[in-house]
């Protein structure tokens, strides 16, 4: 990371809950711990608390980004990702997580790490309607329009440039 630092106020909500800090310097995120034990079944999903209140300046957002370790070995992610923290929030910073395991349950101990927050700027934008968008190479394809998806055929449709649907075994 360059720059100067932006400077982000913090609340512990939880006295004894260490303060967010870097892995390594140029890390983009900052991981969050969750303040209670907790049990995840599999497909069980939960709302952990971290213990943190953050106060953005304006023109900033953070966002709760899953932990690729958590992924790889507990195959658990986080039902929302990217969580979407606005500047004028001022609650506790919660984490929904899922077990995606089919088998094995996920044991979470107060203070294990089971988020990473990044804080971003983000425009301030303002919309004008048209009757027509300006043209684009890309157009209206989308959702695998350029081909190339590896394994089992899915039910659904990739849109062509042309707007119209490619529904397989139709
Ligand atoms: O992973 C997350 C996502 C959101 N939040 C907090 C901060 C955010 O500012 C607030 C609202 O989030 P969001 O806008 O995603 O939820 P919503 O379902 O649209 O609720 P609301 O109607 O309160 O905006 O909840 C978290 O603590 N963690
Ligand atoms: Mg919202």
């Amino acid at each position: 990371m360059s720059g100067v630092p932006v400077d982000v106020l913090i609340r512990r909500i939880d006295p004894a809950v260490p303060l967010p800090s870097r892995a390594h310097p140029g890390d983009a995120g900052v991981d969050l711990v969750t303040t209670r034990d907790a049990e995840l079944a599999p497909g069980e999903r939960a709302l952990l608390p971290t213990g943190i209140a953050i106060a953005l300046p304006d023109g900033y957002a953070a966002f709760v980004h899953p932990r690729s370790g958590l992924a790889i070995h507990c195959g658990v992610a986080m039902v929302n990702a990217p969580g979407t923290v606005d500047a004028g929030y001022r609650g506790e910073l919660k984490v929904i997580l899922i077990n995606l395991d089919p088998r094995e349950t996920v044991r979470f101990r107060r203070f294990d790490r089971i988020a990473q927050l990044v804080v971003q700027q983000v425009e301030t934008v303002r919309f004008h309607e048209v009757a027509e968008l300006p043209g684009s190479a890309r157009a209206t394809g989308g959702f695998g329009s350029t081909g190339g998806h590896p394994g089992v055929q899915t039910p659904y449709a990739a849109v062509s440039p042309g707007g119209g649907a490619d529904r397989k075994g139709q």
